[in-house]
C-alpha cells in the first residue's frame, strides 16, 4: 500500500478526497490535517460517521513525511505554498489543489500575491489529465487547475486551431456554491444565492489569466479571453458556455471526437450538457454546435470532483503508477 495523506481535511475538497481514498485499493489514508488539528476526522464530517475512524493534526511537515509518500494539499492559495515547499524538500511528492503552482510567476503575481516558492514553481506541472499525462507520471509536484480553467479548457482546446483569434471569445461560466469553499460570505450566503443567479468579477475574475496562459502553452495561441463567472443556486456543478467565431466551417462534432476519442472520462455528448449528470463524477461532458461561422461550446464538471479533488486523485494515481481511474467515481448523483 502507499501511504497517503491530506491536509485540509475539514474542507470541501478535503472531504472528497477522504471519501474516494475510502475506497481506493493501493492508497492508504494515513495522515490527516486541519490548522488545528485535535478532532477525529467523523466529527469533523459527520457524514464519514461508521465509515472511518481517524484521528486529524494540526498540520506538521516533519509528520507529514514521515508518514506519506504523497499528499494532497487542499488549502487556499498562499497557505499551499508555504507547506508544499517544506514538504518538497523532505522528499514527499504533493498534488496542490491551489492556484499556488498553476501560473508562470509573472501571471500569478499579478493575479494573486508574491510567490514565495520560486524555486519549485518551475517544476510543477499543470494536472489538466488530458493533455499532460506524461509530464504528470513523473511529476513530483502537481498543481491542479481551477475548476473553472478545467471546464473551459476540455470544452475549447480542441477548437483553438479553427477558431479566429482576433475575434472576441466570450466564457459564460455558472457554479454552485461550494467553488466558493466552506466559508460563508455575503454572496453565498442561503439568503443571498437562493431563488437567484448573478454574475460576479465579469471580465476580472483570476481564472481569465489562467485560461489564456494554458491555450498559449498548449496551442501557442494568444487570445483575449472573455470570461464571465456567475453564481447559481446549486450546491455543486459548473456549467461553461463558450462562443467564439471559426475561421472555416468545421464540423464541431467531428472535431471532438477527433480530441477525446481514446479519452474514457470525457463524454461527448450529442445534446447540450447539465450540470446533474455529471455531479458526483469524474465526467467533464461536453457538446459543441455551429451556426455558419458562429460556434457555441458547451462542457459541464462537477467543480469539486473534476474541478478539484477527482483531478488530484487521477494525477496522484498517475504519479504513483498506478491507472489513472483508480477509484475515481463515475456513477451521478441523479435524480
Ligand atoms: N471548491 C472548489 O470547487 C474548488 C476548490 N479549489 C481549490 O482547492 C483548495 C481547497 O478548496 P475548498 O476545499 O473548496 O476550500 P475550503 O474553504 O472548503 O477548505 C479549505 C480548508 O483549508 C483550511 N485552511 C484555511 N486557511 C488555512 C491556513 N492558512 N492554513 C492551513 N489551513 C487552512 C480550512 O480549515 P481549517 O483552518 O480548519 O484547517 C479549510 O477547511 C482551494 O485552494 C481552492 O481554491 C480548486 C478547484 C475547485
Ligand atoms: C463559485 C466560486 O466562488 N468559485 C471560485 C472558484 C473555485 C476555484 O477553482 O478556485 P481556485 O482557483 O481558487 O482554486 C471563485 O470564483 O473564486
Amino acid at each position: 500500500m502507499i501511504n497517503v495523506g491530506i491536509v485540509g481535511a475539514g474542507g470541501y475538497t478535503g472531504l472528497e478526497l477522504v471519501k474516494m481514498l475510502l475506497n481506493h485499493p493501493r492508497f492508504r489514508l494515513n495522515y490527516l490535517a486541519t490548522t488545528s488539528g485535535d478532532i477525529m476526522v467523523e466529527e469533523l464530517h459527520p457524514s464519514l460517521l461508521d465509515l472511518i475512524t481517524f484521528p486529524v493534526e494540526e498540520a506538521d511537515p516533519e509528520l507529514i513525511a514521515d508518514k506519506c509518500e504523497l499528499v494532497f494539499l487542499a488549502l487556499p492559495h498562499k497557505a499551499s505554498m508555504g507547506l508544499a515547499k517544506e514538504l518538497i524538500v523532505r522528499g514527499v511528492k504533493i498534488v496542490d489543489l491551489s492556484a499556488d503552482y498553476r501560473l508562470e510567476r509573472e501571471t500569478y503575481e499579478a493575479a494573486y500575491c508574491p510567490h514565495e516558492d520560486p524555486e519549485h514553481l518551475g517544476e510543477a506541472v499543470y494536472g489538466l489529465i488530458e493533455y499532460y499525462r506524461d509530464e504528470i507520471r513523473v511529476a513530483r509536484l502537481v498543481a491542479g487547475p481551477g475548476c473553472y480553467p478545467t471546464a473551459t479548457l476540455l470544452g475549447l482546446l480542441p477548437f483553438i486551431p479553427y477558431i479566429d483569434t482576433s475575434a472576441p471569445i466570450f466564457i459564460d461560466a455558472k457554479s454552485g456554491v461550494s467553488g466558493a469553499g466552506k466559508k460563508l460570505s455575503e454572496t453565498s450566503h442561503f439568503v443571498t444565492i437562493n431563488d437567484n443567479i448573478f454574475a460576479y468579477n465579469p471580465l476580472k475574475h483570476r481564472h481569465a489569466p489562467e485560461i489564456a496562459e494554458k491555450i498559449a502553452k498548449i496551442h501557442g495561441a494568444e487570445i483575449s479571453v472573455n470570461f464571465v463567472p456567475h453564481l447559481i443556486p446549486a450546491t455543486r456543478g459548473e456549467l461553461v458556455s463558450v462562443y467564439a467565431t471559426l475561421k472555416e466551417e468545421i464540423d464541431p462534432q467531428e472535431v471532438l471526437e477527433k480530441a477525446y476519442d481514446t479519452e474514457r472520462f470525457i463524454r461527448l455528448r450529442h445534446k447540450p450538457v447539465d450540470i446533474k449528470s455529471v455531479a458526483g463524477t469524474h465526467f467533464c461532458d461536453i457538446y459543441a454546435q455551429r451556426n455558419g461561422k458562429a460556434l457555441f461550446i458547451s462542457s459541464a464538471i462537477d467543480n469539486l470532483l473534476r474541478g478539484a479533488a477527482s483531478q488530484a486523485l487521477a494525477a496522484a494515481n498517475l504519479m504513483m503508477g498506478l491507472d489513472e481511474g483508480t477509484a475515481l467515481p463515475v456513477i451521478a448523483y441523479v435524480p
